[in-house]
């Protein structure tokens, strides 16, 4: 479980990977018009934050010191429509700017998604849900800070500081070169604290994975950890993880205030030294009192964004994380298996169950079978079986044994290592996976609720599902209970079905499988016991499903087994027996163990 270790690889990147931010580009493109009118907007800003500490200088120059009166107001309409102006330039920009990031985090996730669809079983057998929630979430969310954070106005705030330093050296020379001897400090300042920080980051992002990790299993779990009166242990853990989160944080917290009051005092450092020599020049009457003042100002224009550096800083560097992540996702070819065409035919595919495709006898044949989830780990050893369409076939046999396997290969879940599966003489690899699964309908172990309302849960939203809803509920029984429900077909379902009972959650697949109308059901029993009652109504269920359908049935319950076909038992990957029950039953070998163990009471 969840004590100590990462739960995951936390990979903390650089500042700006051209190759990342490359591909990341083309998602902009799209928005490129967007994007190119925010930043023709910057020098408009830019110019307009470089003209408010001239006009003021003007002011003082020109009026104030003279003692002239005229041209005042107009000065100080001048700064007033400027800063209008620059506000309302502000507004376009930052509007602008997060707009294409909601545009281009839309995008992406939608992207990823559909991406996510088509992957694998095996994929998510491997893959934890919370980290691909995060892909989605946190990890898209990050990349729309750099908009919000404004990492692009980076290029206005480069204007900036480049005006500043042209407009000081055309004021005074001398006096910019005495305020810019701070310069180097500061230079060296931020590229050492980004280093220090770097580090930092890095711990924070994996200590914040491993909580977040921890928080999903837990809540997840909540209800063992409950009724194993877990929750003091879970809360100590949690403790521990919050702790050395808020531990990781500190550094950080550290180099930021550090950066923060090292800039601010280097600022307080230059325009002390403004002060002093432009002081003197003033007195020598080399410089203008204006001037001395714009100075001032321009030089806190100038420290400010750099102040912002830090925050901007590791921004990027959680978006470049995130990019990562996310180009990771998308490069997975770790696929849903497509159709083979007919000449790829896998070898030891031949038709042994006779008949040429098309009109073979039997409706589904697997044809000695090998698999393993994990290398060379096979779970089906050259299992064998051949159903006749309408049949009814049952396979038993221990738990492990192999039984649910079968019916994932069946539906193409994960495709079989060696030998075959074919329906009606055709190899299933060779069908299209949307072809062959709307002729089969499953019926999984553990059904599975979608919060919505149980039509839609017995529908899908398929239009064609939805028309067959009531009549579906009816073959199985399931309109009995739903008819009492206050909102009938149209009471909500919540996450995972959690208001319902597992007999009625059964009943509701139940009805789902035969809404899809298929002509093979694969039926995987739940194996947890409901009362007699329940079992009564979802044997009755199950009756009106299997009517009329090719059924591969993984049973539990004996008396499904009983009126079955055909029983097959399977022992350790391979078939072991195989007949009607009475057969098997006369034969007393393990199926007869298994039914004298069932039924010992
Ligand atoms: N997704 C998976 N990844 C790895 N191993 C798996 C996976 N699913 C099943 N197995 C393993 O394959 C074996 C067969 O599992 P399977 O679910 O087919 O058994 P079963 O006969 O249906 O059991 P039960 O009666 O308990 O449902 C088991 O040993 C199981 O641990």
């Amino acid at each position: 479980m969840h004590f100590g270790g990462i739960y995951e690889d936390e990979t903390v990147g650089k500042m700006y990977d051209r190759r990342l931010m490359g591909r990341f580009f083309a998602y902009v493109l799209p928005y490129r018009r967007m994007l190119v009118t925010a930043l023709m907007v910057l020098p408009l800003i830019a110019a307009s934050k470089l003209a408010q500490p001239w006009i003021i200088k003007v002011a003082i120059d020109e009026h104030i010191v003279k003692g002239r009166m005229e041209g005042l107001p107009a000065l100080a309409a001048a700064f007033l429509a400027i800063i209008f102006a620059e506000s309302i330039l502000m507004f376009a920009q930052v509007y602008l700017l997060q707009w294409v990031g909601q545009r281009v985090m839309y995008d992406i996730r939608v992207r990823l998604f559909s991406h996510i669809q088509r992957l694998s079983t095996r994929f998510f057998d491997q893959t934890p849900v919370g980290s691909l929630v995060s892909r989605l979430t946190s990890d898209i969310e990050v990349l729309g800070e750099m908009f919000a954070a404004g990492i692009v106005t980076v290029v206005g705030d480069i204007l900036v500081l480049a005006g500043i330093v042209g407009i000081m050296l055309y004021m005074n020379v001398q006096l910019s070169l005495v305020t810019f001897s701070v310069l180097p400090v500061l230079i060296w300042v931020a590229f050492a604290f980004r280093k220090w920080m770097r580090l930092a980051f890095r711990q924070v992002r994996a200590r914040q994975a491993n909580l977040s990790a921890f928080l999903a299993e837990s809540i997840g779990g909540m209800a063992v950890v409950q009724l194993f009166n877990r929750e003091r242990d879970e809360a100590a853990e949690f403790r521990r993880l919050n702790a050395s989160y808020i531990e990781a944080n500190l550094p950080v917290i550290t180099w930021d205030a550090a950066l923060y009051a090292v800039v601010e005092s280097l600022s307080s450092v230059a325009v002390a030294l403004i002060i002093w020599y432009g002081g003197g020049e003033i007195v020598k009457g080399t410089l203008s009192f204006g001037s001395l003042v714009a100075f001032i100002q321009y030089i806190e224009k100038f420290f400010s964004p750099i102040r912002d550096l830090s925050a901007k800083y590791s921004v990027m560097q959680g978006a470049m994380a995130s990019l990562e992540r996310i180009f990771a996702l998308l490069d997975n070819q770790d696929r849903e298996p497509g159709a083979l065409p007919a000449t790829d035919k896998p070898a030891g595919a031949a038709p042994a169950c006779g008949g040429a495709p098309g009109h073979a006898l039997q409706s589904i044949c697997f044809n000695d079978i090998w698999f393993a989830y994990k290398e060379r780990d096979y779970v089906l050893k050259g299992f064998s079986l051949q159903m006749k369409r309408g049949e009814k076939v049952a396979l038993v046999g221990e738990t492990g044994g192999g039984k649910t396997t079968v019916t994932r290969l069946l539906s193409r879940l994960y495709d079989v290592e060696r030998g075959s599966i074919t329906i009606d003489g055709t190899d299933i690899r060779e069908l299209q996976l949307p072809a062959l699964r709307k002729r089969i309908g499953v019926v999984l172990q553990d059904p599975y609720l979608f919060s919505g309302t149980i039509a839609y849960n017995i529908s899908l939203g398929d239009p064609e599902a939805l028309k067959r809803v009531e009549q579906a509920a009816a073959v199985v029984g399931a309109d009995r209970f739903i008819r009492e429900l206050p909102k009938g077909y149209e009471e909500e379902v919540r996450e995972r079905g959690v208001n319902f009972s597992a007999g009625e959650r059964q009943l509701i697949s139940f009805a789902r499988a035969v809404a899809f109308d298929p002509e093979i059901l694969v039926l995987d029993e739940a194996t947890a016991s409901v009362d007699t009652a329940s079992e009564r109504l979802i044997q009755q269920g199950l009756e009106g499903l299997m009517q009329g359908r090719t059924t591969l049935v993984v049973a539990h319950r004996l008396s499904t087994i009983r009126d079955a076909d055909r029983i097959v038992v399977i022992h350790r990957g391979e078939k072991a027996e195989e007949g009607t029950h009475a057969e098997l039953m006369a034969a007393q070998g393990v199926y007869y163990r298994l039914y004298q163990l069932q039924f010992k009471d």
